[in-house]
């Protein structure tokens, strides 16, 4: 059974000058619990406009959203924000880290939001910190540490009051090689280990081929979907063919790396 179902999503980008944009045409998706997912196409295409709105972040102009059989498009701004905290998390290519605080209260604001006990807080600081390999970093400030580090702390803050799903907005992107290796095996780990239901924005194929599944959209539609089966290798090059069919801006195309 999905975790998650959109169903005819369509969103219009009006203007002050009365210009319409639809930047999402009729889109359907269905993810399951435990699935890793990638979307990628060109840029323009709709891939963000797609995870704001699954996201709850925006809000289509028709269609719905429905996550863990509650239809989110459906609910007024108070319960919207309860439901958002307590069951997604975020990850973003510029991680959104307070600078005033430590990696640790960090990674704790969204257990201090829903009110956690203090010695539970500091209990699954401890698990998720070591699950990502950062626990000698909790007292640590934003400046001291690597952009790798910082994205692992932004994994933890996601996953920290156990969402039913996580969304990241290239989460690789301000990151060199091998904290994209990290970052992407991270995301794998607790994906496999976690079953942590996962939905990704990337232009960088070397980071979609740790997703289970990958969507390609064109022009706010679903362009094709390729599926991972057990080499990551041979996926990695099944997404470059996509990508060469499907066209786009060349700096979407990324070095060949593994
Ligand atoms: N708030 C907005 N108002 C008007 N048009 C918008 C708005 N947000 C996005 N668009 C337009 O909608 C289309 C899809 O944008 P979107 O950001 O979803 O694409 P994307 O695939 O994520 O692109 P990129 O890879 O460059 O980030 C683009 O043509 C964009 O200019």
């Amino acid at each position: 059974m999905p975790i998650l179902t959109a169903t005819n999503l369509s969103k219009i980008y009006g203007s002050k000058r009365g210009v319409q944009y639809e930047a999402l045409h009729q889109f359907h998706l269905s993810v399951e619990k435990g699935e890793f997912i990638g979307i990628m196409g060109p840029s323009g295409s709709g891939k963000t406009t797609l995870l704001n709105l699954l996201s709850t972040i925006d809000s289509p102009t028709s269609g719905t959203v429905t996550i863990n059989d509650t239809t989110v498009t459906n609910l007024a701004r108070n319960k919207l924000a309860t439901f958002r905290r307590r069951e997604t998390g975020f990850i973003f290519q510029d991680y959104n880290l307070l600078e005033t605080l430590t990696i640790g209260e960090n990674i704790l604001l969204p257990l201090t939001l829903n009110k956690w006990k203090v010695k539970d807080m500091k209990k699954s600081l401890d698990v998720v910190t070591e699950q990502l390999g950062i626990g000698g970093l909790t007292d640590k400030r934003i400046f001291e540490v690597s952009g790798g580090q910082l994205q692992r702390a932004a994994i933890a803050r996601a996953i920290i009051h156990n969402p039913t799903i996580v969304y990241a907005d290239e989460p690789t992107g301000n990151l060199d090689s091998k904290a994209s290796h990290q970052v992407m095996e991270a995301l794998q780990f607790l994906n496999e280990q976690k079953q942590t239901t996962t939905v990704m924005v990337t232009h960088d194929p070397f980071a979609a081929s740790f997703c289970g599944r990958v969507i390609f959209i064109k022009d706010g539609r679903l362009f094709n979907e390729i599926h991972k089966g057990d080499n990551r290798q041979r996926f990695f090059q099944d997404i470059l063919s996509v990508q060469s069919i499907l066209g786009g801006n060349t700096d979407d195309f990324h070095t060949i790396r593994f």
